[in-house]
């Protein structure tokens, strides 16, 4: 596989260190996307990271720096307006790209405009579990119809630091449980762009946008990111709360999102994918 990265923090980092543990000495080239100016250190950073991975290690900074270097597979893991930026052109040259930062896909323009992409380019748009998990159950009962799917996700304060939780809360004096946003997935996923993409992702695979409810929470007692959900249909009902560890770059985003993108790499490599 020819790998592609689009973006170099957290995500990343820790992808390229855990790569090779588990797809072995199977990637012939990695390709990283950064921000003009950190083209040097992203450079030595890479040849640190995968120097095991593959002697093909390339950093870019565009488009076209990022197709020359022939992905199989994109995987981004920047951000919403990284999303705007590169993943339709990603898409309509025809390579499949993993979509780390899925609340984007909350603006139903560019929500319309990457499956117009994926369509004609012939590629496909994967959408990773990240950081919740059942999401292939709620998205095989989805079609069955009247789906009721409500969603809580709960953090330590400082993981909401620079939200608009701030406005309403003193997260550096909270000392109890604050429910801080009830909303649609929509407004969730718009509003805290790097908080609440699992909302995004629990509307996609279930109720959509609009009817899956949301409530968010900042817990000075929060054991790391909390994602409970309730699922409601005619074929089944459960119930869902995974405590999950922070990572230690980004405290807003949970260590296993790593794990769940590692798993779609490896899936497209293997001779199983599960
Ligand atoms: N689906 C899910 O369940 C989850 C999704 N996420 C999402 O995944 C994404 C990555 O998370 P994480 O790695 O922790 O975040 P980080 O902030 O640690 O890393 C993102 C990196 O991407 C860079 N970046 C952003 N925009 C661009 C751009 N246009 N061009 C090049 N580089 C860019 C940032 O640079 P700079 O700092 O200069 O902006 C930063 O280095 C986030 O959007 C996050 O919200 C996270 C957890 C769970
Ligand atoms: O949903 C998000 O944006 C990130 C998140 O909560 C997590 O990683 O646990």
């Amino acid at each position: 596989m020819r790998l592609a990265l689009i973006g170099y923090g957290n995500i990343s980092t820790t992808l390229l260190t855990q790569l090779g543990g588990q797809i072995g000495g199977q990637l012939d080239a990695v390709s990283v996307l950064v921000r003009p100016d950190a083209t040097a250190t992203a450079q030595a950073r890479l040849d640190r990271d995968a120097v095991d991975l593959t002697t093909e290690r390339t950093v870019c900074t565009d488009l076209k720096g990022l197709m020359s270097a022939r992905p199989d597979l994109v995987v981004e893991c920047a951000g919403h307006t990284a999303v705007q930026a590169f993943v339709p052109d990603v898409l309509r040259a025809g390579t499949d790209v993993v979509l780390v930062s899925i609340g984007a896909l909350a603006d139903s323009a560019l929500h319309d405009r990457l499956l117009d992409a994926a369509r004609k380019g012939g590629a496909r748009l994967i959408l990773p579990a990240g950081a919740v998990g059942g999401i292939d159950l709620l998205a095989a009962l989805g079609p069955a119809g009247d789906l009721k799917v409500s969603y809580r996700g709960i953090k330590p304060p400082t993981a909401w630091a620079g939200t608009p939780a701030a406005d309403t809360l003193n997260l550096e004096t909270l000392d109890h449980a604050a429910v801080f946003f009830t909303g649609t997935a929509r407004q969730a996923a718009s509003a805290f762009p790097r908080n609440a993409n699992v909302a995004a992702t629990l509307a996609l695979a279930g109720a959509g946008f609009e009817a899956t409810r949301v409530e968010l929470i900042a817990d000075p007692q929060a054991p790391g990111n909390i994602h409970e959900y309730k699922v409601s249909s005619p074929l089944a009902r459960y119930s869902m709360r995974i405590e999950n560890l922070p990572s230690p770059g980004n405290s807003r985003t949970s260590v296993a999102t790593v794990y769940s993108v590692l798993r779609e790499i490896r899936n497209r490599i293997g001779p199983v994918a599960i």
